[in-house]
């Protein structure tokens, strides 16, 4: 079984993640990147990031390899931007025609609305079978990340 982990970060807690469970798994990584970064200032990051995912925008992506549907199993990790997937997980699910292959989501947020964000996700990916919601770092939520993740992967293998 070839297996990919690929996941968009804008401050590491995703990419963090992706580290560990691609390294677990034994899978390929790959990092989505924006072709038009967000801006540096954090109130205009969630207002153009916040306002992308709310309205399901599509913003030129870049560092997923053209052939990535030769992967058989693609693992997906993003943040949760106003309570849905950060917008370039859109561009990676719509444009790569990968939705088929994407077994297994890993989300984080800042408080709560991964639920929200879960549910948007089940919605496109009719194989979706493991998912699991953690914590930023800065949340004292974030002490559980440790075993649910073990917990995520325990679950794909
Ligand atoms: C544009 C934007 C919108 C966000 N919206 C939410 C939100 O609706 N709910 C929430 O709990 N956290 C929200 N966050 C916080 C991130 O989901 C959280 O910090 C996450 O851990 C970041 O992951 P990363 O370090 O991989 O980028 C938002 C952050 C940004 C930049």
């Amino acid at each position: 079984m070839n297996r990919a982990v690929v996941y968009y970060s804008l401050s590491g807690n995703t990419k963090e993640a992706a580290k560990v469970i691609a390294r677990k798994l034994g899978a390929k990584i790959f990092e989505i990147d924006l072709v038009k970064p967000l801006p540096k200032n954090t109130v205009r990051q969630m207002i153009v990031g916040g306002m992308q995912s709310t309205f399901g925008r599509r913003p030129k992506i870049k560092g997923v390899p053209d052939n990535i549907d030769y992967y058989d199993e693609i693992i997906l990790g993003m943040p949760v931007w106003a309570g849905m997937p950060a917008s370039p997980v859109n561009t990676f699910i719509k444009n790569y025609g990968v939705a088929d292959k994407i077994d297994a989501v890993f989300t984080f947020s800042g408080g709560g609305d991964n639920d929200r964000c879960l549910l948007q996700l089940s919605k496109s990916l009719k194989n979706l079978k493991n998912q699991v919601a953690l914590a930023d770092r800065n949340s004292n939520a974030a002490k559980d990340n440790q075993e649910k993740l073990e917990k995520f992967v325990m679950s794909i293998k």
